[in-house]
């Protein structure tokens, strides 16, 4: 007797990655790495600095070619069928801000174009504004972001994601070099987008103050995937598989407003 199938829609995964290896240079930087990451899932990418997190990040936005396996963004393969519209990155760092004589303003409203597209959508300096208030940079929207230090660049570098309201948010050590009242902004700003079913995959050094909003962390080490699960358990458990015994730990003390979960990932 025939059975007949249930018509659920199987939703593709939101960022899928299969046997991926990237060469630069000669060398093999990423090998094997398999990656799913469904609709809606917050997950930290994990690992020692040359771990090949920033690598992995890019070959999955095809930004560096891969030398083995597939990458398929919303069930599209990368290509001009992916539908790029719907992805916010922001890269570690801007190396060419200091040669940006852009506004901040100029910059952000920039995120809205993408493809072929050279039109700007109705209400983008409204959006973009908003965008730059998001990241506490409401003041300097007219600022040009070579004069503005690395961790307004960085600001701004968020907002122009941000403005786009992606599906998918890339983010490379996001708050780095961003002064401590800013990151808790941001913190905020994930906390909400996490809320409203953005899929979000971001690079951290540390859990630190995201940990909360982490469903699952994916931890490489020398360009393999050594663990995807559970994210870390809170620094200072020794037993800890993630835990790095090779470097001193910058800040041994609870900070006297309360601990903090915390993460080092070593080789
Ligand atoms: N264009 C390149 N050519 C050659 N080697 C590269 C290139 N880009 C990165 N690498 C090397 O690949 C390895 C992984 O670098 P990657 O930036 O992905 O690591 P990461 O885990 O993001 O490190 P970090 O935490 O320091 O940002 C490093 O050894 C780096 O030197």
């Amino acid at each position: 007797m025939s059975k007949a199938m249930p018509h659920a829609t199987v939703e593709a995964p939101v960022v899928r990655a299969d046997g991926v290896g990237v060469a630069l240079g000669g060398q093999h930087i990423l090998t094997g790495v398999d990656l799913s990451v469904a609709s809606g899932e917050v997950l930290a990418l994990l690992g020692a600095n040359g771990s090949g997190k920033s690598t992995l990040v890019r070959a999955l936005l095809g930004v560096v070619p891969t030398s083995t396996g597939t990458v398929q963004l919303f069930g599209a393969p990368l290509g001009p069928s992916a539908p790029w519209s719907r992805i916010g990155y922001v890269p570690q760092r801007l190396p060419a801000a200091a040669g940006v004589p852009s506004t901040a303003l100029e910059v952000v409203t920039s995120g809205l174009l993408h493809g072929r597209t050279l039109r700007l959508p109705h209400g983008a300096r409204r959006r973009a504004l908003d965008a730059l208030a998001e990241v506490d940079l409401a003041d300097r929207v007219h600022q040009r972001v070579q004069d503005m230090s690395g961790g307004q660049q960085q600001r701004v570098l968020i907002a122009r994601a941000l403005v786009r309201r992606p599906d998918l948010l890339v983010l490379d050590e996001p708050t780095s070099g961003i002064d401590i009242p800013t990151q808790a902004t941001f913190v905020d700003t994930v906390a909400r987008l996490r809320e409203s079913g953005t899929t979000i995959v971001v690079i951290l050094h540390e859990l630190g103050p995201f940990a909360p909003l982490i469903d699952r962390a994916v931890v490489l080490r020398h360009g393999r995937v050594v663990h995807d699960g559970a994210p870390p358990r809170p620094r200072g458990d020794h037993a800890d598989s993630f835990h790095d015994h090779t470097h001193a730990h910058p800040d041994p003390e609870p900070p006297p407003t309360g601990p903090t979960l915390s993460v080092e990932v070593g080789p």
